[in-house]
């Protein structure tokens, strides 16, 4: 008997859908041609390629290097042409059109102001002209038919000394288009407590934050930023497999950690094709993600650096489809984890998974009869 379950969803279904990245860079989403026209008119001369297609193979390559600090080696030349008003509006608003175009409902995209500063903006100018850029790009959305709404992280590096700064920032912009805060960059050697005042500053503020953990490094940096730090989400978490046994007849203990993520409901923005690159994991068949699923972590996909990756959200859905053969209602249950874990207020959250999300699933469930 023929059964819906059977058909596994299109490329083209899957790209329809409706979709939300919570952990997508930047300055890790240029479209190449963007990257080499902005050098031109800025005078950046470090590209290591003024064509658009070579540059977007080197990008993927280069970062293919099964290493995190390999991997951010590749963000000097698109934080080098990200430095003046116009370029980070230009960017904010493709980054929001592409997502759009590739069926995102909902989007939480971050960067790190201080990187953008060597043209001489103030920290306020960068968040202004990203937010501008949003704004544009989410209207330029809706001309073509598209609808997302765009929310920013303000990242802080890890390695640096100005993450108090950036979280005062990301709380006096809170009401402008600023859902939250994170720490990116090497994760080993820069544990997340090195910025406890700037989470402890969020915190007395009732604000919202992630911190990226458990990519580079281990279960220790996880513990540090739930523990100590009070993480709202983990940016990727996928070491936190390292705490799980899984014995031969397939019965799975969870450490205490493990078990403390799972009970939460820790948010884990896990980015599957990024952690490939980095040498986090080997293939997509042994990514935790499918492990994870099946004990009902609140697993949340992601693309990380959709330009570095050579990614989009349909594409890594795509890819678990394959590995893992889910079906419509996988790709709805990971989307429905990242509407849930949004930073945008409960009462938006929940009108987008019953009036945007489910609705759209329904609409695609329901093909297969019509076929
Ligand atoms: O996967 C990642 N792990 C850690 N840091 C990252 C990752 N992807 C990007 N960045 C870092 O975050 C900065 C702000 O967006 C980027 O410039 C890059 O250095
Ligand atoms: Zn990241």
């Amino acid at each position: 008997m023929k059964s819906q379950t059977i058909h596994a969803p299109t490329a083209e279904q899957i790209r329809r859908a409706p979709k939300v990245v919570l952990h997508d860079h930047l300055d890790g989403g240029l479209r190449p041609g963007t990257v080499v026209e902005l050098a031109r008119e800025n005078g950046y001369g470090s590209l290591p390629y003024d064509d658009t297609d070579k540059l977007g193979s080197w990008f993927r390559e280069a970062a293919d290097s099964g290493s995190l600090e390999r991997y951010l080696e590749t963000f000097a030349h698109t934080v080098g042409v990200m430095q003046t008003e116009n370029a980070l509006r230009r960017v904010a608003a493709e980054c929001a059109e592409d997502l759009a175009a590739d069926g995102v409902v909902y989007a939480e995209v971050r960067y790190a102001p201080e990187q953008h500063l060597e043209g001489g903006l103030t920290l306020e100018q960068v968040v202004e002209a990203v937010n501008a850029g949003f704004r544009e790009g989410e209207r330029r959305a809706r001309e073509n038919g598209h609808r997302i709404r765009v929310g920013a992280l303000l990242t802080a590096m890890r390695h640096a000394a100005r993450s108090l700064e950036i979280a005062e920032l990301a709380n006096r912009y809170r009401d402008s288009g600023v859902v939250g805060f994170d720490i990116a960059g090497a994760e080993a050697g820069y544990p997340p407590t090195r910025h406890l005042d700037a989470f402890e500053f969020l915190k007395r503020e009732n604000n919202h934050f992630t911190i990226h953990a458990g990519e580079a490094f281990g279960l220790p940096s996880i513990w540090q930023a739930l523990q100590w730090c009070g993480a709202d989400r983990l940016g990727h978490g996928v070491r936190i497999i390292d705490d799980i046994q899984v014995a031969e007849d397939g019965s799975v203990e969870l450490g205490r950690l493990a078990a403390y993520v799972r009970d939460k409901r820790i948010p884990l923005e896990l980015c599957p094709t990024s952690n490939l690159q980095t040498g986090a994991v080997d293939s997509y068949a042994n990514h935790p993600i499918g492990l994870l699923r099946r004990l009902h972590f609140r697993v949340t996909v992601n693309t990380d650096n959709r330009l570095m990756s050579g990614t989009t959200m349909s594409r890594e859905f795509e890819h678990l489809v394959e590995t893992f053969d889910y079906a419509l209602d996988d790709l709805q249950w990971f989307t429905v984890n990242a509407m849930k874990s949004a930073f945008i207020p409960f009462d938006e959250r929940v009108a987008m998974i019953d009036d945007v999300i489910k609705p759209g699933y329904a609409t695609l469930k329901a093909e297969w009869l019509f076929r």
